[in-house]
């Protein structure tokens, strides 16, 4: 069985219990139905404190502005990021740490973020304990793992969770930016600035209460099509999605959502879009299943990153694409079982995962060969900079 990894958290207005509506591509029984009411209340009302607080935030700083670099004093950090594209502003709050964190190599630290939270932390450790569970009800091969015994989440995800918080120029501001050049150029260059990056998470999974605006779009695998997810929340709701970490350690019994942001559909063109998505990602030493690799990366390779593209594809093309090569380091010990390929680290997943995201994107730029060629040779040469080349080629 597979679950279009995403559900969508109703919260009651009034406090009596919790209800939770899955969005599945099945028709079977919603897994979280069974969450405690009172507890997620009292977490939920957190939540919206937090966001009520970067709303503010955005609305209070001059976004644009490169802020200077914060002095040290108590309570946590917003570090500001270079976000994939020239115009998103990207701040990252890690759960712990930052040396720990990857993908900080960019990041500076900027305004402090009076409120120490670790509700959303909480929050996705507890969905995540549910969904697996879930899923070893109802998968024999999972429940042979014993993952749930083995998982510790709100211990084994304290390095490489975060919350990041997220600023979209207005769709007005963007055509302002517009340099001025034939009408048909504009016209493209505008519409692909505003839609960012299609793409699924890395890590387990992803919280996103709803955004300030509209914007963000689900496809659910094996659909052509983008779904207004924002549509269908309400106020309150709370977006909860899984990542490829959730999908490949469930054997792709949980799938993982691909989703991008387009701000077409904003409503008002003045507006500018707030979200704040919080990563629940297991920290980098923690060794995972790999079930059923293939599938996964098949899963990812039939991605409609540009649902044109898919379609126009010959069959040779196709076959090239499957031909992923994995290669995890030889030094480590994988156990092997019947249903298990490999065991291995989260960081050597998280690599695997990245290289064939950035391939990806490049081969849309260059043939296959001469992208595996150069990236071979670069990691050769910057073997310890994998993460950040790999991430300065998704950028736009
Ligand atoms: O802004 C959003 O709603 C989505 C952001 C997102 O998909 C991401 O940061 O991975
Ligand atoms: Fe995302």
């Amino acid at each position: 069985m597979r679950i279009n990894g995403f559900a969508i958290i109703e919260m009651p207005s009034e406090p009596t219990s919790m209800t939770t509506t899955t969005c599945t591509a099945t028709e079977d029984d919603p897994p979280m139905t069974n969450c405690k009411g009172s507890d997620w209340l009292s977490l939920y009302s957190q939540i919206r404190q937090l966001y009520s607080h970067s709303f503010s935030f955005f609305l209070q700083h001059d976004v644009n502005s490169k802020q200077k670099k914060s002095t040290e004093s108590k309570g946590e950090f917003l570090y500001r990021c270079e976000g994939f594209h020239r115009e998103l502003i990207e701040f990252v709050l890690p759960h712990s740490s930052p040396h720990s964190h990857a993908n900080m190599h960019s990041c500076k630290k900027t305004e402090s973020w009076p409120l120490v939270n670790n509700s959303l932390y909480e929050v996705s450790c507890e969905v995540t304990s549910i969904l697996l569970k879930y899923g070893e009800l109802r998968s024999k091969e999972l429940k042979s793992l014993h993952l749930s015994e083995q998982l510790d989440w709100k211990k084994d995800c304290d390095e490489q969770s975060c919350l990041r918080v997220l600023h979209y120029p207005s769709p007005n501001f963007l055509q302002s930016k517009s340099p001025s050049k034939s009408s048909q150029k504009i016209a493209s260059d505008y519409n692909s600035k505003l839609t960012y990056y299609p793409h699924c998470d890395l890590g387990v999974v992803t919280l996103s209460p709803k955004a300030s605006t509209s914007g963000l779009e689900v496809c659910l695998s094996g659909a052509n099509q983008w779904i207004d997810i924002d549509s269908l929340l309400n106020e309150n709701d709370l977006l909860v999605h899984s990542g490829y970490t959730l999908s490949c350690i469930t054997g792709s019994f949980y799938q993982p959502l691909f989703h991008r942001v387009n701000m077409n559909l904003a409503r008002d063109l003045s507006a500018p879009r707030f979200s704040m998505p919080y990563f629940l990602r297991l920290n980098d030493n923690i060794k995972i299943p790999v079930l059923q690799l293939e599938t996964c990366l098949k899963l990812m390779q039939t991605d409609p990153i540009d649902f044109t593209e898919t379609q126009n594809s010959n069959e040779d093309e196709h076959k090239n694409k499957n031909e992923v090569c994995i290669h995890f380091d030889s030094n480590d010990d994988y156990k092997t079982s019947d249903n298990v390929e490999k065991w291995t680290t989260v960081a050597q997943f998280m690599a695997c995962i990245r290289k064939e995201r950035a391939l990806r994107k490049l081969h849309q730029i260059h043939s296959r060969l001469c992208v595996s060629f150069i990236i071979k040779i670069l990691l050769w040469l910057y073997p310890h900079k994998q993460n950040e080349l790999f991430d300065e080629w998704l950028k736009e």
